[in-house]
């Protein structure tokens, strides 16, 4: 547990500019552990560009991002990984003529297991860590299937898969929802509802009743910065996001 006022992850004063353009502009929040943070707000809004900061692939011009105290902005993105953040794309990125199993097991961290050369016990260790993760995203009767069948819904809770097995404390999502069914949606917001009794999430997302379902708290961006921050009954109620956002 951490003490009270400890934040998992603090962003202060985070600004990018693209030639003088500032995509993301003095934006501060801060995410405690076990939540689930969504980012709304119109397009350009510079959704994207901060979670590409956070994780570093893109680099800031100014301000700080604090996780566990450690600043992320002077780390190298697979730092940052290492470090117990994990990122997904928008797009599901799965090895296709792989099956579901093989696509966790490549995906699960090497040279961190505590039996060392005792390759069968490591064997043991990551097999029952894939049936835990195979059943936590809904593919436990698929682990023998090949990506490649599987359904968009499916790949996208595949790819989510691959970043649980590497247990980070910290996942950042970028529209997980986009294109799937309404059903595929529901049991995504109860995915994501389990996976913060262990960790923190940020989302991206577009989907308002999906919001709904997920969201601890809410950032409203526009123009690169904090529009409105709070619950979602806050920032559904505040005029300037229903003047940007949500009015149209
Ligand atoms: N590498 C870059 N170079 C120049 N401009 C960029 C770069 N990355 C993003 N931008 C600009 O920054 C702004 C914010 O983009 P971003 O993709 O973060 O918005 P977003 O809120 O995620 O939008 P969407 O909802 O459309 O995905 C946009 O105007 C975009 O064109």
């Amino acid at each position: 547990m951490m003490a009270h006022g400890q934040f998992l992850l603090k962003v202060e004063g985070l600004t990018v500019s693209f030639d003088g353009f500032k995509a993301v502009d003095n934006l501060s929040f801060y995410v405690e552990p076990n939540e689930c943070r969504v980012i709304i707000g119109p397009n350009g809004a510079g959704k994207t560009t901060v979670l590409d900061l956070i994780c570093g692939r893109t680099k800031a011009t100014d301000g700080s991002v604090k996780f566990k105290n450690h600043e992320l902005l002077k780390m190298r993105e697979d730092q940052i990984v290492h470090a117990g953040v994990g990122r997904k794309f928008q797009t599901p990125s799965v090895y296709e003529d792989l099956s579901v199993f093989e696509n966790l097991e490549i995906s699960f961290p090497k040279g961190h297991s505590v039996f060392g050369a005792l390759s069968f016990r490591r064997t043991v260790d990551v097999t029952a860590r894939i049936q835990e993760i195979a059943e936590t995203i809904f593919l436990a009767d698929l682990l023998a299937e090949k990506a490649a069948f599987l359904s968009h819904g499916q790949k996208q809770w595949l790819e989510i898969g691959m970043l649980l097995i590497q247990d980070p404390e910290l996942l950042m999502l970028d529209e997980p929802v986009a294109g799937m069914s309404v059903a595929e949606r529901k049991k995504t917001a109860e995915l994501l509802n389990r996976i913060i009794q262990d960790r923190s999430v940020i989302v991206i997302e577009h989907d308002m009743g999906f919001v709904a379902d997920i969201a601890t708290r809410v950032n409203v961006l526009h123009q690169g910065k904090m529009l409105s921050e709070g619950s979602m009954a806050h920032v559904q109620a505040d005029p300037k996001v229903i003047e940007v956002y949500l009015g149209h």
